[in-house]
């Protein structure tokens, strides 16, 4: 199996290294604009393989495509990520130009690809992408979901002191600050979370995860890379071993939660096809508000890209 991050930076070269220590994909390639930067980072990784006793190989390539070729999956990370005071769509203007770029040459060289977007805004990037790529939406869809349920769930682990291993949950809608995480779907080793923790602590928990990207950022002055690398690789994991995972990814909705033309964060089936199944839940009254007051912040930045006409 093949597969190309494109990004070398802190989330891309994040991906690369996951991928390569856990023997995801045998050959990994990692691409950047920068003169030398994705050889050196790939040089890096590849250096660890004798310290941590695996055979995957990692290349680089300063934006040379034609080594990418031929990739069963592409994880897309280019692009600026914010620093504090901004917000994720604040980087649309700057994001939308590279990842169109970046998807008109992935689709050349690798058109069977399935493609992860990553670069922010998330779910507008995947929208530019997929209107680039201009091939079926099972193929074209976004890491967010992962990270998000991921930090909720490991919050949720310090709070009640378990094993983040036991915690199941589904989160929902844009990858902004108006996500929707859904503690009627959470459980801690089959219980509901509701059972084992206060309502205002567990409104607490749902707070900071919606503004966990932002909790980062403000610690470190850019955003965060270890979990949201990881994130991505877990993705290129379910579709590379056809493991049929079910996930939150952002997804392209035609008609599911009576939403059209929106990608939009759900839970899906991940396999070697890509979505193979968008999983529709029976949402109550007040979850189904949250979701499509999300779509209604998500909708308004895929305005503001149709009006910047990037993509045709
Ligand atoms: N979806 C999510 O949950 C998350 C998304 N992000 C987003 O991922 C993106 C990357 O974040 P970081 O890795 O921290 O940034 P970074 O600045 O460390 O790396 C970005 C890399 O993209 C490269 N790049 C820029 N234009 C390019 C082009 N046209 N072709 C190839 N490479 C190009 C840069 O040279 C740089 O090395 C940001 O947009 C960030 O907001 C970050 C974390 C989580
Ligand atoms: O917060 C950011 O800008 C990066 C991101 O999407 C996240 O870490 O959730």
């Amino acid at each position: 199996m093949k597969v190309t991050v494109v990004g070398a930076g802190n989330v891309g070269a994040t991906c690369a290294d996951v991928l390569a220590h856990k023997e995801i994909a045998n050959e990994i390639v990692l691409l950047d604009i920068k003169e030398g930067f994705a050889e050196g980072k790939a040089l890096d990784i590849w250096e660890t393989s004798p310290i941590n006793l695996y055979d995957s190989r990692t290349t680089g390539s300063t934006n040379d495509y034609s080594k990418t070729a031929d990739s069963d999956v592409v994880v897309i990370t280019s692009g600026l990520p914010r620093k504090p005071g901004m917000s994720r769509d604040d980087l649309i203007a700057t994001n939308a130009g590279i990842v169109k770029s970046v998807t008109e040459n992935v689709i050349k060289y690798s058109p069977e690809a399935k493609i992860i977007i990553v670069s922010n805004p998330l779910d507008v990037m995947t929208y530019c992408a997929y209107l680039t790529a201009k091939v079926d939406p099972s193929r074209v869809f976004g890491m967010a979901g992962v990270l998000d349920t991921a930090r909720y769930r490991s919050f949720l682990a310090m709070e009640l002191n378990v094993s983040p291993k036991d915690i199941q949950a589904v989160l929902m809608g844009g990858h902004g600050d108006t996500m929707v995480p859904l503690p009627r779907y959470t459980t801690v080793g089959g219980i509901p979370v509701t059972e084992l923790i206060e309502e205002d602590k567990l409104n607490e928990i749902i707070e900071r995860t919606k503004f966990g990207g932002g909790e980062i950022v403000k610690l470190l002055g850019t955003s965060a890379w270890y979990a949201p690398g990881a994130a991505a690789a877990q993705m290129v994991e379910a579709i590379v071993r056809d493991q049929k995972r079910i996930f939150p990814v952002c997804a392209w909705l035609q008609g599911e939660y009576g939403m059209d033309n929106i990608y939009l964060g759900v839970p899906v089936v991940l396999g070697k096809n890509g979505i193979e199944k968008i999983i529709e839940l029976d949402l109550n009254a007040d979850e189904r508000a949250l979701l499509e007051e999300s779509a209604v912040a998500v909708k308004g930045v895929m305005k503001v890209l149709d009006d910047m006409n990037v993509v045709s």
